[in-house]
């Protein structure tokens, strides 16, 4: 097969970026930031938002109300002043002008921006999100169909194995585990603790893998990693158990309902805050 390397041009880089304990500034806090402040939560961002209080959605409301790791400020974007130790940017404001206004300060500062909705102001895109505990995935059309990139995450959804997200959160566990026994960073044993992972996850289907508990990974270890071989599911009891909850996989917009009430702990919000979710979602843009 020839290598056909001009078609290697017209994409963007899909990463997964780690923003823990980085400082996010969102200016706005209507609709759009509402969904902002969701994207960048889940990845553990400390977040300063400026925007008046008269505009902020109810949404954006419950977030600040609820998260110790937003801080808002009541009013408009003051400046250059207010990009001082930011990591990242992302605006959402009603007000062309001074998105691109943000925008070229951002970028004298080098520091990456979004404007929402306006493609040549923006460093990176946003997409349609799938997330389940630590799978996450997500649709972009780099700029083409963003009413697209929805319709397809939802059928994706839909084909997606049920107990996928279970499945990655298990062998997360059963990694750390394993690189417990077997520490170190490349050399053989390396070579041999990737090999093993590879055949396991190739000998064990999803929803096997997502049955695993700590009794079974110790097993696992044990009778597979420590004798160099991997025993099928059935013989650790793997299938005969049920999985405690049958989850569907909840879609980034329906993440309120699942990570969020954990994390900023406000269960008795839950009724109230899904309601709002499910009218953020509804919400034509267009
Ligand atoms: C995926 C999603 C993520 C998010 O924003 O969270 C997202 N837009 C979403 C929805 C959506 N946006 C628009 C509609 C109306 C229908 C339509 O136009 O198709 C709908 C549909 C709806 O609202 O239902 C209007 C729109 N959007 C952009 C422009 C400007 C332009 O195209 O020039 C215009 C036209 C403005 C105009 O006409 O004036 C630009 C961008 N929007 C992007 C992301 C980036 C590219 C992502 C990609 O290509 O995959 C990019 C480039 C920059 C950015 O904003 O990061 C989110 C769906 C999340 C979900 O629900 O799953
Ligand atoms: N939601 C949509 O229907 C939609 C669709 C396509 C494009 N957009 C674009 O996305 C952006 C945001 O949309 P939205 O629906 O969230 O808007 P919105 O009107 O609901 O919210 C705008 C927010 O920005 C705040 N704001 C305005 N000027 C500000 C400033 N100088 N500093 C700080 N805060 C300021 C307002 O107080 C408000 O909270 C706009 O550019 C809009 O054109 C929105």
């Amino acid at each position: 097969m020839s290598l056909n390397v001009a078609s290697f041009s017209g994409g963007s880089l899909l990463l997964a970026w780690q923003l823990k304990d980085k400082h996010v500034l969102i200016v706005g806090g209507g609709d759009v930031a509402s969904g902002r402040i969701e994207s960048v939560l889940v990845a553990d961002a400390r977040i300063t938002l400026i925007s008046p209080s008269a505009g902020l959605h109810p949404l954006t409301k419950k977030f600040i109300a609820q998260s110790s790791r937003i801080t808002h400020h009541d009013r408009v974007f003051a400046g250059p002043a207010d990009l001082d130790s930011v990591d990242m940017v992302l605006t959402a404001i009603d007000d062309v002008a001074k998105s691109r206004e943000i925008c070229a300060l951002c970028r004298e500062r080098r520091i990456p921006v979004n404007v929402a909705d306006i493609p040549p102001s923006c460093d990176f895109y946003f997409g349609s999100q799938i997330r389940s505990g630590p799978l996450q995935i997500m649709i972009s059309t780099n700029g083409q169909g963003p009413k697209l990139a929805n319709i397809i995450m939802r059928k994706i959804e839909e084909a997606l194995p049920e107990h996928a997200g279970e499945a990655v959160e298990k062998v997360g566990q059963l990694r750390s585990k394993l690189r417990e026994r077997a520490p170190g960073v490349g050399g053989e044993l390396g070579k041999r603790r990737m090999r093993w992972m590879v055949d396991v996850c190739n000998a064990w289907d999803i929803d096997d893998l997502a049955t695993l508990d700590e009794e079974m990974m110790l097993r696992l270890l044990d009778d597979g990693w420590e004798k160099n071989k991997v025993p099928k599911p059935v013989e650790l009891g793997s299938g005969k158990k049920k999985h405690a909850s049958g989850s569907h996989l909840p879609s980034a917009s329906s993440l309120q309902g699942s990570l969020l009430p954990t994390a900023l702990g406000f269960l008795t919000g839950v009724a109230a805050t899904t309601a709002l979710v499910w009218a953020h979602v509804a919400y034509v843009r267009r």
